[in-house]
């Protein structure tokens, strides 16, 4: 299905829409996405209302170069400086949502080599054009880029075939026609994001759909199909990693929703080898921030 412009802008009304951005030393892409967002999407046609670019710790230039492209930038560690600061993504999204304030929240990866606003005005379509609509992901081609630039169709979302999909389709197969569960871009109506906790690390998208689909129900959650996406790919190690986050997500959540008793908790050391068979002992736990809807805040109670 289609999402034109001129059909969704009547249809926008006085909804609000930000676009967050979580990054992470994203210098050479960030400028461009916000950029293509803010001259289709505010200025040619005002479906956006804010870009906010969540500075996640980035040690390269990606605040200078997503400021200069006209993103609201906030430091990740800026955004309710009260708490006790938390690292990765799925932080750099909560902060994102207490920092935004749309009504709607369009979250993309700043990392996205084939960005078009197609991206954002697709996310957009399902929940401007139907109240009942609460959650929209996006699903795509993946393919896998080589160091020769070569696209290799099928070869990309490694951890999402690997790990992510089985584990979805064991334990919760209402969510299995989601097609890219693992993929960045997807926008929901604040108040249900601000009624689940978001996961730490790689854990949050997962988590995410998880409790999304507790709280709203399926028929409240829609996919959109955006063609293809290409993205920087990080080495198998680091997917290792994400990998182990997101299992101890889904553990979290058997648990919680009492499908797995445990006598002791799932360890959360991963022991990775180099190629020189060098052992590293990394930490793949994940942390949670609560609902934002049930944070006190000291002003508030002030
Ligand atoms: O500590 C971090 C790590 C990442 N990012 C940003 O998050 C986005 C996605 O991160 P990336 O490292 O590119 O993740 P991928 O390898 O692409 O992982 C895929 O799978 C992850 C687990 O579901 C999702 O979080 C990603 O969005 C999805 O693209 C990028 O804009 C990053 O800059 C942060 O803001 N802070
Ligand atoms: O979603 C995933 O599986 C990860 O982002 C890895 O993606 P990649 O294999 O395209 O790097």
């Amino acid at each position: 299905m289609q999402w034109p412009l001129e059909a969704l802008l009547p249809a926008k009304g006085t909804t609000t829409v930000s676009v967050v951005l979580p990054a992470r030393d994203e210098e050479s892409t960030v400028g461009d996405i916000v950029t293509v967002i803010r001259r289709d999407l505010v200025e040619r046609t005002p479906l956006v209302d804010e870009i906010i670019v969540v500075d996640s710790n980035s040690t390269d230039a990606t605040a200078v170069r997503a400021a200069a492209a006209g993103a609201r930038v906030v430091a990740q560690g800026a955004v309710l400086p009260q708490l006790p600061p938390l690292t990765g993504k799925g932080e750099a999204l909560w902060k994102g949502l207490a920092a935004a304030r749309g009504d709607i929240i369009v979250f993309v990866d700043a990392d996205l080599r084939n960005f078009g606003s197609h991206f954002v005005s697709g996310l957009l379509g399902p929940l401007l054009m139907n109240r009942n609509i609460q959650f929209v992901k996006a699903a795509y081609e993946r393919p896998f880029i080589g160091e020769d630039g070569v696209a290799r169709r099928g070869g990309g979302g490694r951890v999402t075939e690997l790990v992510a999909r089985p584990l979805l389709n064991m334990f919760w197969p209402e969510l299995s026609g989601f097609a890219q569960p693992l993929g960045g871009e997807y926008a929901a109506r604040r108040e249900i994001l601000e009624q689940v906790p978001f996961v730490t690390e790689y854990g949050v998208e997962f988590g995410l759909l998880v409790d999304l689909l507790h709280l709203v129900g399926l028929d409240a959650m829609a996919q959109v199909d955006l063609g293809s996406r290409t993205h920087s790919h990080q080495s198998v190690a680091a997917l290792g990693r994400m990998a182990g986050q997101i299992m101890a997500t889904a553990w979290s959540r058997l648990e919680r929703q009492g499908r797995v008793l445990t006598s002791e908790p799932p360890s959360h050391s991963l022991l990775q080898f180099g190629l020189d068979g060098d052992a590293e002992l990394v930490d793949v736990a994940v942390a949670e921030r609560p609902p934002l809807a049930s944070l006190v805040l000291e002003e508030d109670v002030a």
